[in-house]
């Protein structure tokens, strides 16, 4: 791609399924950056899943090691692509971190969308496990949604849907940085 911008430090947020680490990887090899998954850093510190996080210690525990393993990340030198978690803008001050620091995209899918590709997986998202069926956990995905979205949408950057693309993604880029 012509006129490639030199690229920092960028950050993935958005609901659970949205497809952040999906593209957080695919951008990451595109501009030849590290990955970062944010659960993925707290699971490794932690050594245990955030399934497992969750039910020991509760959300409370689990929002302040979020933060604390973000501030950490922040705090390292280097250049990175981060795939957040779902609620991660959503607590403690992580959202002006984000802000601060990099291009934050906000990857929009809706929630019918959202759902179908969770389902498959509920078992690992403690937040979402447990529900009986599709409509329940439609109704909870527009709840959180809901509350979630006056975070979400102070991200600069937003891809929807069957827009969120490699190449979509890397031309919005291209037009929001200062050419290297
Ligand atoms: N653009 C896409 N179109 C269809 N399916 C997708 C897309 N991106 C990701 N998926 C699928 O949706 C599921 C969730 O993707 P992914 O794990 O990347 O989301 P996430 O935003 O990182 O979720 P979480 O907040 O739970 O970490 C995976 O099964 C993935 O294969
Ligand atoms: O949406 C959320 O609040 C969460 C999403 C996941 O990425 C994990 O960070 C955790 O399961 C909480
Ligand atoms: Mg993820």
């Amino acid at each position: 791609m012509a006129s490639e911008p030199e690229l920092q430090r960028l950050y993935l947020i958005g609901m659970p399924g949205a497809g952040k680490t999906t593209l957080g990887r695919g951008l990451a090899v595109a501009y030849e950056l590290p990955f970062l998954d944010l659960d993925e850093e707290i699971v490794r510190r932690e050594g245990r899943s955030v399934a497992d996080i969750f039910a020991a210690e509760g959300e409370d525990y689990f929002r302040e090691r979020e933060a604390a393993t973000l501030r950490e990340i922040q705090q390292q030198p280097g250049r990175f692509v981060l795939a957040t978690g779902g609620g991660t803008p959503c607590f403690h001050h992580n959202l002006e971190d984000l802000l601060a620091d990099g291009p934050v995209l906000y990857l929009e899918v809706p929630v019918a969308e959202l759902a179908a590709r969770i389902l498959a997986a509920a078992a690992q998202r403690p937040l979402l496990a447990g529900l009986p069926d599709r409509a329940a956990l439609i109704s909870r995905l527009d709840e959180t949604l809901r509350y979630r979205k006056r975070f979400y949408d102070r991200a600069p950057l937003r891809c929807t849907a069957d827009a969120c693309t490699l190449d979509n993604v890397r031309r919005l880029l291209a037009q929001y940085l200062p050419l290297a």
